[in-house]
């Protein structure tokens, strides 16, 4: 079990993260923010690479850069940009990485085609990534953070660059990791979290906004979301008066999603919330919203 303590990280005179409370114990926790609210640094820390300017990181009660090498046996770790060899093939470079951290040949070479299997990446482990897509470079990526059977897995924006089928199949494989280890994954993408994270942790401000369930963060706007069908000419007073969290063509009209906090029109249709909702809502002010 993972703690984080009080923590906090500045650069200079600019606070990134401030006093942070977390727990993680098993399952996926998905770590869901736009660009630059901290998510890296706050991965960064968890792997150790960076440490906290104030508070401290705790592993089964103990502080993580204590125990060093310790912590990193358990720690499986897919940054942001992961340098590979693209003349490589997925075996080579993994049976090097595999003898950087001192695992024998032998053991090296079951433990790679095991794992190539589990990413389905067997058919293509002698030929070089070069002409690799990118979901099938996150795939050796996703690999080589496995090498040493982590308890602990850490992928930071490991979907950044994906297709959806791609990303579909890097979600299965997330939920199939999970079941025996920890998982933390960072993104900007609702979708790539909502279905298989067991807690979703969204940070504004410097701080945790949220740390729960998809269903209970999407309770916090129950009965404030709502579409209409107004005329085009509409949109722009629309836009004004209301959140409008997405709007498509629809038959001539405008179909809009929005939020309201009070008595609504009798023409609005209430609707679920989702994770994306709260997530174009909570962020509105730093990202643009596609239309
Ligand atoms: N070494 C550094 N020195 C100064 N500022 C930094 C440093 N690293 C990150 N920052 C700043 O801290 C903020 C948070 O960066 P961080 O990379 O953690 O965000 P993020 O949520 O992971 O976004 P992204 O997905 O774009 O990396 C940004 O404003 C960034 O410019």
């Amino acid at each position: 079990m993972i703690i984080i303590k009080d923590v906090s990280k500045q650069y200079g005179s600019f606070s990134v993260l401030n006093n942070i409370n977390l727990e993680f114990i098993n399952g996926v926790y998905g770590l869901l923010a736009p660009n630059g609210a901290g998510k890296t640094t706050l991965i960064k820390m968890l792997a150790t690479l960076i440490s906290p300017s104030k508070g401290e990181i705790l592993y089964c009660g103990e502080n993580i850069l204590d125990m060093d090498e310790g912590y990193r046996t358990l720690l499986g770790y897919l940054p942001q940009q992961f340098g590979y060899y693209k003349n490589y093939s997925p075996k080579q470079y993994l049976l090097y990485l595999a003898a950087l951290k001192g695992i024998g040949k032998k053991e090296a070479v079951n433990i790679i085609t095991e794992l190539l299997d589990k990413v389905a990446l067997s058919d293509v482990m002698n030929k070089k990534m070069k002409k690799f897509s990118g979901g099938m470079i996150q795939r050796v990526g996703i690999a080589q953070a496995l090498l040493n059977d982590p308890k602990i897995l850490i992928l930071d924006e490991p979907t950044a660059g994906l297709d959806p089928k791609e990303r579909a199949r890097f979600r299965h494989l997330l939920s199939e990791l999970a079941r025996d280890r920890l998982v933390i994954i960072s993104t900007h993408i609702v979708s790539d979290i909502e279905s298989i994270a067991n807690e979703v942790i969204m940070i504004k401000n410097q701080q945790i906004l949220y740390k729960d369930s998809v269903e209970k963060i999407c309770a916090s706007l129950e009965g404030q979301v709502y579409e209409a069908s107004i005329r085009y000419e509409q949109l722009d007073e629309f836009r004004t008066r209301y959140v409008v969290l997405s709007e498509k063509q629809e038959r001539g009209n405008m179909r809009v999603r929005f939020i309201h906090k009070e008595k609504p029109e009798t023409e609005w249709q209430p609707v679920t919330p989702h994770l994306e909702d709260v997530f174009l809502y909570e962020y509105r002010d730093e990202i643009e919203v596609e239309v």
